[in-house]
């Protein structure tokens, strides 16, 4: 087995690989049982500030679940979860007062907007809860911002969620992620549901948006072509646990027979032929500029 694979866990798998940077998170010993249900035991991952994580796995390995303990929404029967240097069960940096929660922003599966309120106020919801000195007149002018840069019409401001496609919906809830500025962002299955146009568009807006803002990503997918374009390195959930961490060729560099065949099937072929086809196509027309 040689990939050099970030793997905490299971070194057997493949070798770890030095890392001088900083963590966004880092979790230690995580274990989540529901009633009898063990759903994650003595699980461990570390997210590199700045990188989009691809976190896969089967349906039911508990990638939701993971998530969920990181933002402090899911109580886990062990482990430490650190983000941004803090530990998330002191919501409330004690030295600097800064809610933990401020500092990041999340897009749920499905979009999770109030139906009862415009998308401009949807994205008002977090302005409101940290900052409620601000203004009615900057929280509407911050709001309009955000779902600009979403790529959205400013007039998607004024309409209710019934009123939006999928794509559109999907925008609205990354317009309200990062209301609060981010420095991390939580996207659960976010191109789930779009046609493959409106998913590679919502990609590259989620590659473009994390370069510019300097954001780093924690990015659950089922979407082969996601983990491909924009993912720096991918997390795999099996067995309980994370067993391999790595950049996708290292990934394919170890034999877990669970990775073979996700990236190596089918789709897998498929998601990294278009990625080349792409990418040759970019080379010619860079070098016909
Ligand atoms: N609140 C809960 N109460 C009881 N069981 C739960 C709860 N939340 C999740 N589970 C169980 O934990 C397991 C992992 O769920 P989770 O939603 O994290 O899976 P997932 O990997 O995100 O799946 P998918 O890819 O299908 O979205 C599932 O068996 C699920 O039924």
């Amino acid at each position: 087995m040689g990939g050099k694979v970030d793997q905490q866990v299971d070194p057997g798998l493949a070798q770890n690989v030095h890392f001088d940077g900083e963590y966004a998170i880092v979790v230690e010993g995580l274990t989540n049982r529901f009633g009898e249900q063990v759903v994650h035991e003595n699980l461990s991952l570390k997210v590199r500030r700045g990188e989009i994580l691809g976190v896969v796995g089967g349906s039911g390995t508990g990638k939701s679940v993971l998530m969920r303990s990181i933002i402090g929404l899911q109580i886990p029967a062990e482990g430490t979860i650190e983000v941004l240097g803090q530990s998330i069960d002191d919501a409330v940096d004690p030295d600097e007062g800064v809610d933990i929660r401020s500092r990041w922003g999340v897009l749920f599966q499905g979009g999770a907007l109030f139906s009862t309120l415009t998308v401009g106020q949807n994205v008002e919801v977090p302005l409101k809860q940290f900052y409620p000195e601000l203004s009615d007149e900057l929280r509407h002018e911050i709001a309009r911002y955000k779902v600009r840069l979403t790529g959205l019409p400013e007039e998607a401001t004024s309409k209710y969620p019934s009123e939006l496609s999928g794509g559109m919906k999907k925008r609205a809830g990354l317009a309200r992620a990062l209301s609060l500025d981010p420095e991390l962002l939580f996207l659960d299955e976010p191109t789930a549901g779009l046609d493959p146009i409106g998913a590679a568009a919502f990609d590259q807006q989620t590659r473009g948006l994390t370069d510019t803002l300097g954001l780093t990503v924690f990015l659950i997918t089922h979407d082969l072509d996601t983990l491909y374009e924009i993912c720096d390195r991918v997390a795999v959930l099996a067995e309980k646990r994370v067993i391999a961490v790595g950049t996708i060729p290292e990934l394919l560099a170890t034999d877990h027979p669970w990775i073979q065949e996700y990236f190596n099937g089918p789709r897998g072929r498929a998601a990294m032929a278009s990625r080349d086809r792409a990418k040759a196509m970019d080379n010619r027309l860079g070098e016909g500029a």
